[in-house]
């Protein structure tokens, strides 16, 4: 875990995943503690398929807090990388780290170099990966104990969620300093072990409105998001739960589509409005619809956050099924030998004649670029092989051998 090269010199290396919610958050009533207006709750994804790591550093050698990201150095002065920063050192000057000496000295720089293997600022939750990522390895660094989804929250509010696996809620709280809004597992992931979610890339630019202005827009605006917060969520964050401790897929998946919708039905009722999704995210929900009621019950549910990719839950025996229609519908366009299905296998089966009959939608090539095929999985973990970090003994980050 930790790699000792000099007597000030220490390493942390750590993954964390990403997660997507099927309650989602829209909106704060503190922007600078980053405290959301309603509960969320989300499914932590695989990390063979979608994960940022990050490796930290400290060292009496190094002269400025410095940071990279996915090779690119970036400024370690942007609001929310202090935030996390100062919240950790915070935490190690009043609690003290075990070991006790050098291991609590604060006032050493740090160097932090991340990557994410999937595509940063695109919709795909890479900011809850990132910061999730950043804040473990940080308190593993330093020897932070306790909970520390609050300190993730003030990165990125949904990266709290990203601290731990399977299902997570992240609790609006009632307190002005934010001290009761943190997250905490509903059901880990081995609760519904056949639970599988295909991500729809459609684009993996990114996007025009960011979730925080946006959300900061609606707030202002939108009387259909004070209904939301007011008559909808509260009710819907326990149905939802309890759909989850039943493993009530039908249940479930209801729930995240009319979350889904409700989200961007409150984005157009922001003024000036904002739309996230394309023809194509319109697409994929007139698909699952049909898909529903040729099945003949509620089989695969699509959620769409920031952005025009969708995120379809579905349990494993409809895997299948689901993905040979949707390429049928979305017929993959050349990628230069690229696949179109990645992450987890899937063995396709071809769509029959009874099944086209139920489905009256048009062909659209090319519209789905890649489909990301993963599971739920577990919170941060740390790296061991000390050969996994990022940093090189010198503080740079360490160059692909490739
Ligand atoms: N591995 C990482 N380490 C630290 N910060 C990261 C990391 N990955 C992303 N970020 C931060 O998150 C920002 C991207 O967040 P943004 O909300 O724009 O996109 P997203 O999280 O991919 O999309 P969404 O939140 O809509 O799902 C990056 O510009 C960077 O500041
Ligand atoms: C649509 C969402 O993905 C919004 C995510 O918003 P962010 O967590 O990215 O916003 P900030 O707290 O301002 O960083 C819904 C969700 O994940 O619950």
């Amino acid at each position: 875990m930790s790699v000792k090269m000099d007597e000030t010199f220490r390493c942390v290396t750590c993954t964390a995943p990403v997660n997507i919610a099927v309650i989602k958050y829209w909106g704060k009533r503190n922007e600078k503690l980053i405290l959301p207006t309603n509960p969320s709750l989300s499914v932590t994804l695989g990390q063979d398929e979608l994960r940022a790591k990050t490796s930290v550093a400290f060292s009496s050698k190094y002269t400025e807090d410095r940071m990279w990201l996915n090779g690119k150095e970036e400024s370690v002065s942007s609001q929310r990388i202090q935030n996390v920063l100062k919240e950790v050192r915070r935490r190690v000057r009043k609690r003290g780290a075990p070991g006790g000496g050098n291991e609590v000295d604060t006032s050493r720089h740090i160097h932090i170099v991340s990557e994410n293997n999937f595509p940063t600022a695109a919709g795909l939750a890479s900011s809850a990966a990132g910061y999730a990522c950043l804040v473990y390895s940080l308190c593993k660094l330093y020897g932070v104990q306790g909970e520390i989804s609050d300190i993730a929250r003030q990165g990125s509010g949904s990266a709290c969620r990203s601290i731990y696996g399977g299902y997570v809620l992240w609790k609006t709280g009632d307190l002005m300093d934010g001290t009761d809004s943190f997250a905490e597992q509903v059901a880990p992931e081995s609760h519904w072990p056949e639970m599988r979610s295909l991500i729809c890339v459609v684009s993996d630019q990114k996007k025009h409105v960011g979730s925080t202005e946006g959300m900061q827009t609606t707030v202002l605006t939108s009387e259909l998001m004070q209904h939301r917060v007011d008559g909808v969520v509260s009710q819907r964050t326990d149905d939802m739960i309890e759909a989850i401790m039943a493993r009530d897929f039908p249940t479930f998946a209801k729930i995240t589509m009319q979350e889904s919708n409700q989200l961007h039905a409150v984005c157009l009722d922001t003024y000036p409005p904002i739309f996230y999704m394309t023809d194509t995210s319109r697409l994929i929900v007139r698909l699952v619809h049909a898909i529903n009621d040729v099945l003949g019950d509620i089989k695969v549910a699509y959620t769409f956050d920031a952005g025009p990719n969708a995120c379809l839950y579905l349990l494993k025996e409809d895997v299948p099924r689901v993905m040979g229609l949707l390429r049928h519908f979305f017929p993959p366009a050349q990628r230069n030998g690229e696949p179109f299905v990645t992450g987890l296998p899937v063995d396709e089966l071809p769509v029959t004649e009874s099944d086209l009959a139920g489905i009256s939608l048009p062909q659209s090539e090319g519209a789905i670029k890649y489909v990301i095929h993963t599971k739920v999985g577990p919170g941060p973990q740390v790296v061991t092989d000390p050969s996994e970090s990022l940093i090189d003994a010198d503080g740079s980050p360490k160059q692909k051998s490739s």
